[in-house]
């Protein structure tokens, strides 16, 4: 498959985490759709508050961010000699690390920098720091290519016609183009997407304020839907697939994504509609035997009882868990930037590795 597309010719959109001269820059995903804002971060305890209260979000975007907080540290401590530099860098790395715990992008990023930290550390100090640095930046790029060849794949085998698509797994949840966003953008871009159904993703609403805004800056054409009107679009034959994005995709091929996605795959099933996800293999967790052991992050009771800061319940007890796991099952592929993986997933997921 070659790659057809620049990243510029299919969003107009610029990349929604980068780090220069000290600081990281995020689009603050909590102002839109009302505004669109560049924040800039200066300490690693705002890059982490940044993940925590969801001014940066969605998987891919999380883990690039975190990296970025370790550069933004390599790039500003005034420790004099290792020891202390390295204290510095572990303690954070354990604020980064305890912001969300599903998206396994997150720990993989981390991890990634922290294994480069100690196989260098006999290094000098400036070394060191340069390296991290480097290698933040290269998982940002590496983000974005791996979008870019997703996204070929997946407009080569999803239908033609109109999509489906939950929560954001565009541009904005990763470095740049998305990964549900890159397959979308391909589509649109040689006329394979009639239109795109966008759910809205109660309780903080992703799809509503994030994915309906970007893909619509775009000129993708598009309907949004609340979350409640997906099955009956979809027994009114008006859905030809849908694609998701995911937070953490297990040996089996079982996954967590925005908390939704399972109902819609079990919908999918009684509708004959392929049912996808799309993510890098930065997402795919090969340590988890099932979707059982994935920790789903449960957030706080506000994000239900209010929409948009108004209060739309009394306050009684919620529960708020922010993911759910779709079993392997419902899906027809599993869309990687190494290649589109059929079942059984347990056996070809394995290949993808090797
Ligand atoms: C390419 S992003 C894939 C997933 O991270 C996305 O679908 C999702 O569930 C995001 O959840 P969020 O809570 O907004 O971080």
């Amino acid at each position: 498959m070659g790659i057809k597309y620049k990243p510029e010719e299919l969003t107009k959109l610029p990349r929604s985490v980068e780090f220069r001269e000290g600081k990281v820059y995020l689009i603050d995903q909590l102002l839109l759709p009302r505004e669109f804002k560049v924040i800039a971060l200066e300490k690693v305890e705002d890059v982490a508050r940044a993940i925590k209260t969801l001014q940066v979000r969605g998987a891919p975007a999380i883990g690039a961010t975190a990296a970025y907080g370790l550069a933004l540290l390599a790039e500003k401590s005034n420790a004099k000699t290792k020891e202390k530099f390295f204290d510095e860098f572990y303690k954070a790395f354990e604020i980064l690390k305890n912001t969300r715990p599903t998206a396994v992008n997150l720990f993989w990023a981390l991890n990634r920098v922290k294994r480069l930290l100690e196989e260098h550390k006999e290094n000098n100090l400036d070394t060191i720091k340069k390296l991290i640095i480097e290698e933040a930046h290269k998982i940002a790029d590496e983000d974005v290519e791996a979008n870019l060849r997703m996204g070929h794949y997946g407009a080569e085998i999803l239908p033609e016609g109109n999509v489906l698509t939950h929560c954001n797994a565009g541009s904005l949840a990763t470095v740049h183009l998305g990964t549900v966003g890159a397959a979308l953008r391909v589509m649109h871009r040689e006329g394979k997407l009639k239109l795109l159904w966008v759910d809205e993703t109660r309780p903080v609403l992703q799809g509503a304020r994030l994915s309906a805004w970007e893909y619509h800056y775009d000129g993708i054409p598009l309907k949004l839907i609340s979350d409640n009107m997906a099955g009956f679009v979809m027994q009114q034959g008006k859905v030809d697939a849908i694609i998701v994005g995911a937070d953490r995709i297990v040996a089996n091929g079982d996954f967590a994504n925005k908390i939704g996605t399972y109902s819609l795959a079990v919908l999918a099933k009684e509708h004959k509609i392929p049912f996808f996800t799309i993510a890098p293999i930065s997402t795919v967790d090969m340590n988890l035997k099932s979707g059982k052991e994935i920790p789903i992050e449960e957030r706080p009771k506000e994000e239900v009882l209010t929409c948009g800061g108004c209060k739309i319940a009394p306050d009684v007890d919620v529960y708020n868990p922010a993911f759910d796991v779709t079993p392997h099952k419902y899906l027809t592929a599993i869309i990687t930037d190494r290649g589109v993986v059929y079942p059984p997933f347990e056996r070809n997921l394995k290949k993808i590795f090797e």
